[in-house]
């Protein structure tokens, strides 16, 4: 199975690089400037449990390279350049290709669907901790390594068991999911409480646990969230809650998300992929947000201030 990953940042890196280890047939769609780092220095994975990784020589493409459709796409971008990214993929989807999104949020699903039509694209999500250092390595933060995926109209299908053996390789949990909405909005709710959460408290999660208020903020902004997914039809499972409950209550936690990176770092954020779609859905379902409405606007504030260039 010929093997596309588009985008060799944090998490397309890590994954592909999971994937490349153990011999599979993987290329990166990359970019000019990405493809000169990593044919100088190689992809390097540094960080939690890859010491003895050396470094390796990932098979880059770039959009204008493509000459054929791959059997599985691997799209690993941020949605600030989903736009970009479908237009480069396009000669890379044939009639039988598979896409698995990685991005948080909900409303790429809907853009690739359009684009390429629903029998190409599956959900997916990604549970990793993954950032890029400044020298291009990819630098893993913590032990998680999930990813979920699954067909948009739920159960298993014959692909999807043949996609999960191809991606049943050391380090990586591939979960085949039934109902893959339901892991994605999970994963929604949990990273926009994450983003707010850090982002209205700049700090970490346990800098923001540590003061008088902090435990109680977390909390109630998943309550936001989980009420939306809910009223949209896709209740986040109890366990679920109780599990980023957890994580956004825990003492002493230097946990924060990429979206908290891009703001602190002064880049462009998904503020809107993943704050202004959500706040908009619960407008159209009713559901109050007081919290993650006021973080929307502190993110709009950002992204106004970064496309000024300022
Ligand atoms: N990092 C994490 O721990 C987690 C991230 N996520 C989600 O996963 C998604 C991806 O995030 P992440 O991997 O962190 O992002 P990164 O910014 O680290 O990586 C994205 C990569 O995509 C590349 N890229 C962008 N556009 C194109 C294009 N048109 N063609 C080829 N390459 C392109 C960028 O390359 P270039 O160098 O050219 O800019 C960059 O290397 C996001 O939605 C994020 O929210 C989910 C869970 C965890
Ligand atoms: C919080 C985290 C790392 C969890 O997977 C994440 O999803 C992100 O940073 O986008």
């Amino acid at each position: 199975m010929k093997i596309l990953v588009v985008g060799a940042g944090a998490t397309g890196g890590y994954f592909g690089a999971l994937l490349a280890r153990a011999g599979r047939d993987v290329t990166f769609l990359v970019r000019p400037g990405r493809a000169e780092v990593l044919r100088a220095r190689g992809l390097r994975i540094t960080g939690k449990g890859t010491e003895d990784w050396a470094p390796l020589e990932p098979q880059l493409v770039l959009a204008e390279e493509i000459s054929a459709p791959y059997d599985l796409i691997l799209l690993a971008v941020k949605a600030t350049t989903l736009e970009e990214s479908v237009a480069a993929l396009r000669p890379a989807v044939g009639p039988s290709t598979v896409i698995v999104p990685f991005l948080n949020g909900l409303a790429h699903i809907d853009r690739l669907t359009a684009e390429f039509g629903a029998d190409a694209v599956l959900g997916g999500t990604v549970k990793v901790v993954t950032k890029l250092s400044p020298e291009g390595d990819i630098v893993r933060m913590a032990a998680m390594s999930q990813l979920t995926f699954g067909e948009q109209k739920g159960g298993i299908s014959e692909r999807v068991a043949a996609i999960r053996e191809i991606l049943d390789v050391p380090g990586l949990d591939a979960v085949a999911s039934p109902d893959v909405y339901e892991a994605m909005w999970s994963k929604w709710a949990f990273i926009v409480t994450m983003g707010a959460l850090t982002c209205l408290g700049r700090g970490t999660v346990g800098e923001v646990n540590a003061v008088p208020g902090g435990p109680e903020l977390g909390p109630a902004l998943l309550a936001e969230a989980a009420a939306v997914a809910a009223a949209a039809g896709h209740p986040v499972p109890e366990a679920d809650l109780a599990g980023s409950t957890a994580v956004v209550t825990a003492a002493g936690s230097p946990l924060v998300p990429s979206l908290y990176r891009d703001v602190v770092e002064g880049r462009r954020t998904e503020a809107e992929h993943l704050f202004g779609d959500l706040t908009s859905r619960a407008r159209q379902l009713g559901v109050a947000t007081p919290l993650l409405d006021l973080a929307t606007v502190q993110l709009r504030v950002h992204e106004r201030r970064v496309a000024a260039g300022g």
